[in-house]
């Protein structure tokens, strides 16, 4: 089979135009998502509307899609899946390529190139260096002391890299406020005011590094830091995936991206440089951001966080195949119904109803196969995005969410493996980095009401839910069900 480059693939199987040689953009976290996101979009919008937007994009460690796409002419696929049938088609925006780790004073040159007017991030939720808990920069990092120990301006002289990404971002908006050409970050990332968390940890690492006044006063006033809210199921590539590209368009490509049809993108317009006309790929535009972020993580993320655990608990590989089971449909319909939807506001137009079909439509896409372990992974990073705040806002006004109860003592569940609760091998493939201080802050206690509480008095979702005793009473209850009784019979406790 011939590989994907320039001389085998066909326009006509193209996404959108190729960008020109300039990019106009950086993007930082090469991997998945943004390759059947933004850059779908962006190759739309150049089609529609034109423009000098092409990628200069940055992997954070992994050299695997940059050395890929590099082989292939920077040429990728993105294979779409659904019950309804498939279809592979190339993007052609992408037009350098780098490591951020291997070369960290790359990125923060082309932050200080007034060509580039825009960087767009998907670097997960970890990537920014915000605490929740201290609601600001994790100063207790000890990556990003480094790199404020390393000052600003100062560390340039001193030839210290920045080791972060606030940091690097940070030292690239110094150099840049030196010719004062307006720039963007835009967050893709699923985090509530992605937009703000961007804004205030670079704000604060420059203040905390002692930046000079005008470099502050260019970062308040002409850079643009807009909230979005980003939604489409990317999974891992796998080797189906390549072989069904291979298939479908007659070459190998090594670093394809498979997804669903379900795309949305709703931002707020704050880019000072300018932007592509995104809109043509479908992207909305709103004041009303902070709205969809809440219905994507407590109805998109918060339902799959459920679904993942409630899966690997059943030994179950693949989300649709969790879905699948009548027990589990209702209790991710009474999480949505009971302890989701009551503590969102609405964007104006959205019909809840349609929401929630369109979303178990998603839940049931066999061919896309999306896996529960990488969703029941990084739970202390993704669960206090999704449940805490809606979980406070049930308990102070006197009621029980129980199903969020029933997610959270599945998450622990999942990582503690009291005794009683059988292991599967999609309970073992899932990665929680803060796996041994959990293990750690449980020590000695073996009784599931004592782990929930050590657990959750550790503060890993956060210091307020732990005050709501009745809640750690009940997360504590229901993983004693999970223990001794298993899986089904938390959830009809939890669904009533
Ligand atoms: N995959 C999806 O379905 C999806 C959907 C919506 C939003 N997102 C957002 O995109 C992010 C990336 O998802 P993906 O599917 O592309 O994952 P991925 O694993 O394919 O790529 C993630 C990229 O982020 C980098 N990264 C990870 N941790 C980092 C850190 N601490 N600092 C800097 N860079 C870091 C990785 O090295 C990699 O380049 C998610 O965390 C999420 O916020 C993903
Ligand atoms: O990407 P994360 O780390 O925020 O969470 C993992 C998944 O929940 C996420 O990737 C979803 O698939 C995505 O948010 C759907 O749009």
């Amino acid at each position: 089979m011939e590989p994907l480059n320039r001389s085998t693939f066909s326009p006509l199987a193209q996404i959108g135009v190729s960008a020109p040689p300039t990019p106009g953009m950086i993007h930082l976290g090469l991997g998945n998502f943004h390759r059947a996101h933004t850059a779908v979009y962006t190759a739309r919008a150049m089609e529609a509307a034109g423009g000098d937007w092409g990628i200069s994009a940055f992997g954070h460690r992994s050299r695997g899609v940059v050395d890929a796409m590099t082989a292939q002419d920077d040429l990728y696929s993105v294979l779409q899946l659904s019950p309804q049938g498939e279809s592979a088609q190339v993007v052609d925006v992408h037009r350098r390529f780098g490591i951020l780790t291997e070369d960290p004073t790359a990125v923060v040159a082309e932050i200080a190139d007034p060509a580039r007017r825009i960087l767009t991030l998907t670097v997960s939720e970890g990537g920014y260096g915000w605490s929740p808990n201290a609601r600001g920069l994790d100063l207790e990092d000890p990556a990003i002391r480094a790199d404020l120990a390393a000052g600003t301006g100062a560390s340039d002289r001193s030839g210290a890299a920045p080791r972060t990404v606030v940091g690097t971002i940070a030292r690239g908006i110094e150099r840049r406020a030196a010719s004062g050409e307006p720039f963007t970050i835009q967050s893709c990332d699923n985090l509530q005011g992605n937009g703000d968390v961007a804004r205030a940890v670079v704000t604060q690492f420059l203040q905390e590094a002692g930046a000079d006044e005008d470099v502050l006063r260019f970062a308040g006033t002409r850079a643009g830091f807009p909230n979005s809210m980003v939604d489409r199921i990317v999974p891992s590539t796998t080797d189906d995936t390549r072989r069904s590209v291979e298939r479908l368009l007659g070459v190998r490509d090594e670093a394809p991206v498979r997804t669903e049809e379900f795309t949305m993108w709703v931002m707020q317009e704050d880019h000072p440089g300018g932007r592509p006309g995104w809109e043509a790929g479908g992207a909305v535009i709103s004041d009303q951001v902070d709205r969809y972020e809440l219905v994507k993580l407590r109805l998109v993320n918060a339902s799959q966080s459920l679904l993942a655990y409630l899966g690997v608990l059943q030994g179950i590989p693949t989300i649709p195949g969790t879905w699948q089971r009548p027990a589990v449909q209702d209790t991710v319909l009474a999480q949505i119904r009971r302890d989701a939807l009551p503590t969102i506001p609405l964007p104006d137009g959205l019909d809840p109803e349609e929401y929630i079909a369109s979303l178990v439509r998603r839940w049931e896409n066999v061919p896309l196969a999306d896996s529960t372990s990488r969703i029941a992974s990084l739970g202390s990073i993704r669960l206090p995005q999704r449940i805490p705040v809606a979980a406070l806002q049930h308990l102070r006004e006197g009621r029980m969410p129980h199903v969020f109860a029933l997610l959270i003592a599945g998450w622990i569940a999942t990582i503690v493996q009291p005794d009683g609760v059988a292991v599967t091998p999609e309970m073992e493939a899932v990665d929680e980095p803060a796996r041994e201080r959990i293990l750690h802050a449980v020590g000695s206690a073996t009784a599931p009401r004592e782990i929930a509480r050590a657990v959750l008095d550790a503060g890993f979702l956060g210091h307020d839910l732990p005050r709501e005793e009745a809640f750690t009473e009940r997360v504590g209850g229901l993983l004693e069900v999970i223990a001794r009784h298993g899986i089904e019979a938390a959830m009809k406790d939890a669904v009533g």
